[in-house]
C-alpha cells in the first residue's frame, strides 16, 4: 500500500512489455520509495502519478485501452502527468503517425513529433546499437539501445506554445548494422534537422525512446524518468 511520500508509477499492461519495467522499477535505488502497479483500470490509473507504456504493438494497445474505457482518461492522464512511451508506447504518445493501418490508428498525443512505424524494418531486422545519452547517470557509459520493430522520428513538430523538444540520444549510423536502412533509404543524414536518428527525447515531463531500456539489466534509464520527469512533477 503507498504512502503519501511514495510515488507510484503506473505500467499500461494491456500488451507487451509491461511486466519487465515492472521488475526494473521495483530494484531502483532512489531517494523516495517507489509503488509500482499495473494499469488495466480506470482506478489503477487514478492512483498513478506517472505512466509508462511499454513496447508490443501500439494497434493492440490502443484497441484494448479502448474496449476497457481507458483511452479517453489516458489521454487526460497525459495532458496532465509525466508519461514515458518505449517503442509501441512511443508511438502512442505521438501526436501523428505515418503509415497507419486504413481506419487510422488511435494515439493519445503528447510529444510533438510525427513517428513511422517500423521504420527500421521487420522483427529480423532488429538490432542493438550503443548509446550515448544526455542527462543519464554515468552518461559517458553507453546504453545498449535494443530496438525491435522501432517507429522512427520523421519530424518534430515547432511548438510555440508548448515546451520545447530536447533530443537526448542519437543513433550514430555508423553503428548500425550493415543489413540497416534508414528509411527512405535513398537519403543521406548529414542534415542537422534530420530526425530519423533521433532516438530518445524529453517534452516537458515526458519521455519518448523508440527503443526498449526495459529489455537490458541497465536501469539507468528507469532512474532518468524518476529523477527527471517524475519527481520535479510532483513539487
Ligand atoms: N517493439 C515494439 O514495441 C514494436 C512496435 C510496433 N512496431 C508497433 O507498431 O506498435
Amino acid at each position: 500500500m503507498a504512502t503519501k511520500d511514495d510515488v507510484t508509477i503506473g505500467i499500461l499492461a494491456m500488451q507487451g512489455a509491461f511486466a519487465e519495467h515492472q521488475v526494473i522499477l521495483q530494484k531502483l535505488s532512489i531517494k523516495r520509495k517507489v509503488v509500482t502497479t499495473l494499469v488495466r483500470t480506470m482506478d489503477d490509473l487514478e492512483r498513478c502519478d506517472a505512466l509508462i507504456i511499454p513496447g508490443g504493438e501500439s494497434t493492440t494497445i490502443a484497441l484494448l485501452a479502448r474496449l476497457a474505457g481507458l483511452l479517453e482518461p489516458l489521454r487526460a492522464f497525459v495532458r496532465k502527468k509525466p508519461v514515458w512511451g518505449t517503442c509501441a508506447g512511443a508511438i502512442l504518445l505521438s501526436s501523428s503517425v505515418e503509415g497507419a493501418k486504413k481506419g487510422g490508428q488511435e494515439l493519445l498525443g503528447g510529444i510533438s513529433v510525427t513517428t513511422a512505424r517500423n521504420g527500421w524494418g521487420s522483427q529480423v531486422e532488429s538490432f542493438e546499437a550503443a548509446l550515448n545519452v544526455d542527462g543519464l547517470r554515468d552518461s559517458l557509459k553507453p546504453f545498449t539501445g535494443v530496438f525491435i520493430r522501432a517507429p522512427v522520428i520523421l519530424s518534430i513538430s515547432p511548438t510555440a506554445l508548448e515546451p520545447p523538444v530536447q533530443v537526448i540520444a542519437r543513433l550514430s549510423t555508423e553503428l548500425l548494422p550493415k543489413n540497416q536502412t534508414l528509411i527512405p533509404a535513398d537519403e543521406d543524414n548529414t542534415d542537422p534537422r534530420d530526425t530519423r536518428c533521433v532516438v530518445a527525447l524529453r517534452q516537458g515531463h515526458h519521455l519518448l525512446t523508440t527503443f526498449h531500456p526495459e529489455l537490458t539489466r541497465d536501469d539507468r534509464f528507469h532512474e532518468y524518468f524518476v529523477r527527471e520527469c517524475v519527481l520535479p512533477s510532483l513539487i
